[in-house]
């Protein structure tokens, strides 16, 4: 029996991987699903008692400070929840000899490269959340435990907060929307992520220390973010006609540059991250963004309309 030891389920990666896993068929896992009140990770102490009362086998933490703006100002926070915790987490993992399945992401590069961002290219973050991210996965590395660290973009489903939602409901109410159309990255579904991990999880031999490290976890393809509101509005409109769900109030989606949307964060111009790493070493292949978008969208009606 394998006993997993998840973070964050009322995240939304954590959400779509109890999900994943309570439902998988994996050979004998035994899952015990953390909310922040039962593993908070802002008290040392309390994420050091968890870890050695459960003595997982494989931990995996996507439980994070995710608040990217918020994190300027709330540096000390944003390096305690991804910075020091997940340090604590490997030291514990390590001393229970249990694995560790952590997520980072696109944010840690400077987003200044021509092309798409391989594992072996300089970091350097340019904003507050991607810098305790940083230290978050080098915490981990120098602790020296198995590790997988999965730096992922663009998150977003049908549960928790983010861009898709951001853009329905806005487009719900508004005649127009006017969307930075200079940073490119893939968005990436907490579904296919979940998948991903489960593949993962039966295909990782933590005691291979030439699998341990870092690895990019994208939907394949790449896109804007007006790109990516461009088709959400198109997926949604086609999905309204034949569901009934209402019309939207929107009328014009307006391209604009990051200039022209300040924000207390800056961030990557470029998020493009190259999974081959990931399929190489493992067989995991994720879909192209916008094929894991239409499997997204028909969960939202419940929620949306
Ligand atoms: N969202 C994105 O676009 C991206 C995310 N990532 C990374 O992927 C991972 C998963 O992100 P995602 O699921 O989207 O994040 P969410 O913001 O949806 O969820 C984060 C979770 O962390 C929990 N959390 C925050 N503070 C604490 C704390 N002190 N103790 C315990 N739990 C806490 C939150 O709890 P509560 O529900 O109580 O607030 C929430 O459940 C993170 O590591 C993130 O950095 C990487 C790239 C893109
Ligand atoms: C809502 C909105 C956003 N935007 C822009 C601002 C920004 O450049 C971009 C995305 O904005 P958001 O604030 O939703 O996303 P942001 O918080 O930057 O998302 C990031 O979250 C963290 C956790 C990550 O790790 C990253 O991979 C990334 O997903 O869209 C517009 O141009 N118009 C709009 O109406």
């Amino acid at each position: 029996m394998k006993k997993i030891l998840l973070t964050g389920v009322n995240g939304q990666v954590g959400h779509a991987l109890a999900a994943q896993l309570q439902q998988q068929p994996i050979a004998q896992v035994q899952l015990i699903s953390c909310t922040r009140q039962q593993l908070d990770l802002s008290q040392p102490v309390h994420i050091r008692q968890v870890i050695r009362q459960v003595k997982p086998d494989l931990i995996i933490n996507p439980a994070a400070y995710t608040a990217v703006d918020q994190a300027e100002t709330e540096r000390e926070l944003a390096f305690a929840i991804n910075a020091t915790a997940p340090q604590i987490i490997a030291e514990e993992a390590a001393r229970v000899n249990a694995a560790l399945i952590h997520f980072s992401t696109d944010y840690v590069y400077d987003g200044s490269k021509a092309t798409a961002y391989l594992e072996t290219d300089a970091v350097n973050p340019v904003s507050v959340y991607g810098a305790s991210k940083l230290a978050g996965e080098q915490a981990i590395a120098a602790v020296g435990l198995p590790h997988l660290i999965l730096r992922t973009s663009w998150v977003y489903g049908s549960y928790g907060k983010n861009f898709l939602k951001t853009i329905i409901r806005l487009a719900q109410s508004r005649e127009q929307l006017r969307i930075v159309a200079d940073q490119h990255g893939a968005p990436t579904a907490d579904i296919a992520i979940a998948e991903a991990v489960a593949q993962l999880i039966e295909r990782w031999h933590p005691h291979n220390a030439e699998q341990t490290g870092i690895y990019h976890l994208v939907n394949r393809g790449e896109t804007t973010w007006y790109g990516f509101a461009s088709e959400i509005v198109a997926q949604y409109q086609a999905l309204a006609l034949q569901q009934g769900w209402p019309a939207l109030l929107l009328k014009a989606l307006q391209a604009i540059s990051t200039a022209e949307y300040p924000t207390p964060a800056r961030r990557p111009q470029n998020s493009r991250l190259v999974s081959n790493k990931l399929e190489q070493v493992f067989g995991v292949r994720l879909p192209g963004w916008d094929t894991s978008l239409a499997q997204v969208m028909p969960a939202l009606s419940a929620l949306e309309n």
